[in-house]
């Protein structure tokens, strides 16, 4: 069985996936851009679902787009199967997420985000399987932030905060706008996939989330003038460090959802230095699940979380699944 992959947005994550699959980049590059952006995307995917060459046609959002995600719904309506790595639609409005979900059950069109959170590493399927095999939940912790894993791993007094920020978005771990890393609102997004995901009805601003955007930089009109106006902030930081430093403890930022009392909770934390989350190295996730059986020692993920290629991982990988559930050959 022969499966139509349609992919939207052609950088990052989205070139990587092409070049997983085989793609010949060069060859394929002037018919993405005329199809990966395109600038009216109901005639798109109507020309998507009224071609009936393959059976089976899929849409691969590779945007942090929320208009694009706003389509999901109607997408998986018209027997499209939705793959994505973007979060807008799953940490979004609460009524409109259990909408599309109670689609989902309903109809034989899949919709899969592992990389949701995570980018490749197990993390929404590692969830699913212990709901589904009638574990509890309790309690999920950890650093959700590649961006902010790599920034506090690095940021040990031989470089600024603001140079360590350059970097993490060089490596294309940030968001297109960093900000929405550093505000904490990209953690507050995958505290509210999981938590939903655990059985939570929680929206995402039920969730407490201490920014670590200065206050003075809230107002940036773009990601450039932040990133020139961050080196200003450099001091404070250095001193931040140099308090958890003489203590013995590293600077980490933390998500969590308390399953329990219904509760998700995003911060800066101080951790001494042979915790689990100090010993983290470049952009790791790591994510630790308690539940009814695995109470004393957690079930613990961890990995890089963010960059392209790990994260065209996770997205392939849902590719992968999907043509299993529909019975192509592998
Ligand atoms: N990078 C990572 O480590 C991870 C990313 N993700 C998620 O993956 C998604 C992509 O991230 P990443 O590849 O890093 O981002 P990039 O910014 O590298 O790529 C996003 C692409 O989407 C395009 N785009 C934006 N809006 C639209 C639109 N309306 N229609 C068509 N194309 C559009 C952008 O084009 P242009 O630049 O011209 O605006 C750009 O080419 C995000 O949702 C992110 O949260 C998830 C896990 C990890
Ligand atoms: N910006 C995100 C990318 C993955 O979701 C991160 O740094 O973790």
């Amino acid at each position: 069985m022969n499966i139509d992959v349609r992919v939207i947005g052609i950088t990052g994550a989205s070139t990587m996936l092409l070049s997983e699959t085989g793609v010949d980049l060069t060859r394929w590059k002037e018919e993405m851009q005329k199809e990966a952006k395109p600038a009216d995307l109901a005639n798109f995917v109507r020309h998507l679902s009224e071609d009936h060459v393959f059976p089976n046609k899929v849409l691969v959002d590779c945007t942090a787009d929320t208009n694009v995600a706003s389509h999901y719904y109607d997408w998986l309506k018209k027997g499209i199967h939705v793959i994505t790595p973007n979060k807008k639609a799953n940490s979004g409005p609460l009524d409109r997420y259990l909408k599309l979900r109670t689609l989902q059950r309903a109809s034989y069109t899949h919709y899969f985000y592992e990389a949701t959170v995570g980018a490749g590493l197990p993390i929404i399927s590692t969830l699913r399987g212990l709901l589904e095999t009638g574990d509890k939940i309790l309690r999920i912790e950890g650093i959700f932030s590649g961006t902010l894993s790599y920034i506090f791993n690095n940021f040990e007094g031989t470089r600024s905060f603001s140079d360590v920020v350059a970097e993490a978005k060089e490596a294309g771990y940030t968001e297109p706008d960093p900000r929405d890393d550093l505000s904490g609102t990209d953690v507050a997004r995958k505290v509210i996939i999981l938590a939903r995901e655990s059985g939570l009805r929680l929206e995402l601003s039920d969730i407490p989330v201490e920014s670590l955007v200065p206050e003075a930089l809230k107002s940036c009109s773009s990601p450039n003038e932040f990133m020139q106006k961050l080196p200003s902030f450099d001091q404070d930081w250095a001193r931040q460090r140099h308090e958890a430093e003489a203590a013995g403890e590293v600077l980490r930022y933390v998500g969590a959802v308390d399953v329990l009392n219904g509760k998700g909770r995003v911060e800066l934390q101080r951790y001494k230095r042979d915790h689990p989350f100090a010993q983290l190295s470049g952009s790791d996730n790591i994510i630790a699940f308690t539940t009814s059986r695995y109470k004393e020692q957690p079930l613990i993920v961890r990995g890089p979380g963010a960059g392209a290629e790990v994260t065209a991982g996770g997205v392939f990988c849902d590719i992968l699944r999907l043509a299993s559930y529909l019975g192509a050959p592998s």
